[in-house]
């Protein structure tokens, strides 16, 4: 008798925006890394996620979306990353909507690499209530690609992620596991305190956040068994500011408070979050937002 041997390999997933590739990779680890939201095009960062079981290390890398608008050099960049994350892995999830098969889906179906085995993975599973309809979809899908395998799943509920566990297995090569076992993602806390307030930022400014946005985390700092974090948000403009802000500074404060919430799951331990808001190129003029007290 032999034992299974180990298996440990990288996995890309890819997609156009808003089809659930963050929300994929968070099921799949079980943990909440990288920022999901209802407005397509949150994902700026790879994110590496790493599901380790007895016999099988997998790691996850979220890509951008693929951008079809806003072609901004920013985009320019993300679409590099999203060819970049696609060379040196061992297997491709390419994540569609169920039901759904558009220009920009098949923008990244022309991406999709011919040597490296890519499954297809029908998402949002939970949308598409006719079995019949369903099936034709899945033909329709393959014959724009050879995907190696389909998989239907609902990212969101959970539904299904085993079975896609087990199609890409196989495809891991026998390795020794390349992370500790207990680690889910390669990130900083650091990074993923951006990431967390910038998944706020997204939620609750929706059609009015501003694009130029940046949020830098100016210093963290473990004091005893609680993070000091701070955190800087950096709009363009001067007349950006009240639109994060808000009126009397609620909406600044609906955004760390949750943000803090989030990072005290996330982090296991008591956090104190300030959030500002500053002009890139401004500095005398900074306001300082205490979570606590409003505004100074
Ligand atoms: N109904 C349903 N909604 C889902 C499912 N999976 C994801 N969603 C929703 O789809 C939206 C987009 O999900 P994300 O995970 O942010 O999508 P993404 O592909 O990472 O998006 P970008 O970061 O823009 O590339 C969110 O509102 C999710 O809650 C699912 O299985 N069913």
């Amino acid at each position: 008798m032999t034992d299974t041997p180990y298996r440990c390999g990288f996995v890309a997933i890819v997609g156009r925006p808003n089809v659930g590739k963050s929300t994929l990779m968070n099921h799949l680890i079980g943990q909440k890394i990288s920022i999901t939201s209802k407005k397509a095009q949150t994902t700026r960062h790879r994110v590496n996620g790493i599901y380790t079981e007895p016999n099988a290390q997998f790691v996850f890398v979220d890509t951008p979306g693929f951008q079809t608008y806003h072609k901004g050099a920013l985009n320019e960049a993300l679409n590099n990353s999203v060819k970049d994350s696609l060379a040196n892995v061992d297997c491709v999830l390419f994540v569609l909507e169920a039901m759904r098969l558009s220009a920009a889906d098949r923008e990244v179906i022309a991406l999709l690499p011919k040597k490296t085995p890519v499954i297809l993975v029908l998402n949002k599973l939970d949308k598409a209530k006719d079995r019949l309809l369903l099936s034709a979809f899945i033909e329709e899908a393959r014959a724009e690609f050879p995907f190696t395998d389909v998989e239907v799943v609902s990212a969101k509920h959970g539904q299904r992620l085993g079975e896609l566990l087990d199609k890409v297995r196989p495809h891991l090569p026998e390795s020794v596991p390349l992370y500790p076992e207990d680690m889910v993602t390669d990130k900083t806390q650091r990074f993923l305190a951006a990431e967390i307030v910038r998944e706020k930022l997204f939620r609750y400014l929706g059609e009015e956040l501003p694009y130029e946005m940046n949020v830098e985390v100016e210093s963290f700092e473990v004091d005893g068994s609680m993070f000091r974090i701070y955190v800087a948000v950096l709009v363009d403009k001067e007349g950006q500011k009240p639109i994060v802000i808000g009126r009397g500074g609620e909406k600044l404060k609906k955004i760390s408070t949750e943000a803090r919430l989030d990072m005290e799951q996330l982090f296991d331990c008591k956090v104190f979050l300030e959030v500002w808001v500053k002009v890139k190129s401004g500095w005398a003029d900074d306001v300082r937002f205490l979570r606590d007290f409003g505004i100074n």
